[in-house]
């Protein structure tokens, strides 16, 4: 695989590059268009950095959300476009299409050492498309616009898109150093993690990390679930969870993968329930076992985040994706702060991935330094412990 440092050594002065970064930022709920954590624009600053003192004519492009292949403006990269430029000190050009005229018109006027955001890859059909001609068509447009193609966008390497997948195929193309480092450490992880290795999943998307936990089972020593997922585990096991997020069709196959765990899958003990996803609602804690029919869980208990914590605490290895409740929401916010804590102090080596994770910890205000690797990527660190061929990576590797 071509690296960003290569491409630096062979003179990019004059040259435009196509920089694939992932700038799928979070946004602040109650503030529209306020970004409430830009960690994946930091992340991607070195290669633009690089790319802009060597004087190169830098284009990046990124998704933000899931439009429809279609403009919308809900999902429009500007207040991206205006972040990066603090962060880097210099003005981003931002161009208000993707492959149209505004971005034609940007990318001819761009000048040795400037910086310019496209707006998002996916208001264009061709990007997310199916149909390898449709992909191929976009990709085209894109490739039209450089000279390199450099892949620093690590959160969407397990996306076969025309900006990952298709456009380097058309360009000579380099691995940036963001996907280097994170290929990297989840290369360490995967293939020789330090026993015991404890893995902590939970978010909301249960059957996103089925097949992952099926991969991890026979490597890990205990794998500990909890946010919305534990629920679907907990009705496997025969308890009532009320108004709890659930995803009945998934139960049979929790129930074979805790039979499969002999143990090792630990759930909550207790759950911090309340009558509405609300902060403001009643909150209660319950045993996992009696959660009312009225209530929903919004965050594993006291009980559960203790026997968590003393579980990673003899970990020298321990993954985290997913944070344990709704972290977001204050009174839902300390099953994802015992754990984090819990990880923070290890004597090992500790990998936190997901962008939900990682804002959750810096929302915490904990230290990003106290954890071995804060990946920008939820899914595809997930697919690549899973052991699935990245197509991104493997573009790369063409
Ligand atoms: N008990 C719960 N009920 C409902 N939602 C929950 C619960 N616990 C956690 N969540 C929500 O799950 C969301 C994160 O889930 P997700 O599966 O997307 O995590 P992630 O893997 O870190 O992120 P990503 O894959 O997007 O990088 C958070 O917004 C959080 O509020
Ligand atoms: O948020 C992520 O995990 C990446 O940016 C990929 O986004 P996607 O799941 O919408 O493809």
């Amino acid at each position: 695989m071509k690296t960003l440092d290569d491409l630096l050594g062979e003179g990019v002065s004059g040259r435009r590059v196509f920089v694939r970064a992932d700038l799928n930022v979070p946004f602040d709920k109650a503030n529209p268009g306020v970004i409430s954590d830009d960690g994946r624009a930091r992340a991607v600053l070195p290669t633009l950095i690089a790319l802009r003192d060597a004087g190169a004519r830098v284009i990046v492009a990124s998704h933000l959300g899931r439009p429809k292949g279609a403009p919308d403006p809900k999902f429009t990269l500007a207040p991206v476009a205006a972040r990066l430029g603090e962060l880097l000190g210099s003005t981003v050009v931002f161009a208000d299409d993707t492959v149209g005229p505004a971005a034609t018109e940007a990318v001819a006027a761009l000048q040795d050492g400037q910086v310019l955001l496209l707006e998002n890859l996916r208001f264009n059909e061709g990007e997310t498309s199916k149909d390898d001609a449709s992909r191929g068509a976009f990709a085209d447009q894109l490739a039209a616009f450089a000279d390199f193609y450099v892949d620093d966008a690590f959160g969407a390497v397990h996306r076969k898109h025309a900006s990952v997948f298709d456009v380097p195929a058309r360009l000579p193309h380099y691995a940036g150093g963001l996907v280097l480092k994170e290929v990297e450490v989840l290369k360490r992880v995967s293939e020789s993690p330090e026993q015991p290795y404890v893995v902590v999943l939970g978010g909301s998307k249960v059957s996103d990390k089925l097949a992952v936990i099926q991969a991890l089972l026979p490597k890990v020593d205990k794998l500990l679930v909890g946010g919305g997922m534990c629920f679907t585990f907990l009705k496997a096991q025969g308890h009532e969870v009320g108004k709890s997020l659930l995803e009945a069709e998934m139960i049979a196959t929790c129930q074979d993968l805790l039979k499969q765990a002999e143990g090792r899958i630990v759930l909550p003990v207790d759950v911090v329930a309340a009558t509405e996803f609300s902060a403001d609602a009643d909150i209660v804690t319950v045993d996992a076992s009696e959660i009312p029919a009225d209530r929903l869980g919004l965050d594993i208990g006291p009980k559960s985040t203790a026997l968590f914590a003393e579980a990673i605490a003899g970990a020298k290895t321990v993954f985290w994706n997913g944070p344990m409740g709704v972290f977001e929401l204050a009174p839902f916010a300390a099953g994802t702060r015992g754990v984090a804590e819990a990880i923070t102090k290890i004597d090992g080596f500790s990998v936190v991935g997901g962008g939900d994770s990682a804002a959750a910890v810096r929302a915490l205000g904990l230290d990003d330094a106290a954890f071995g690797h804060i990946s920008t990527g939820g899914g595809a660190s997930l697919e690549y412990l899973e052991g699935k061929t990245l197509p991104g990576v493997a573009a790369l590797e063409k």
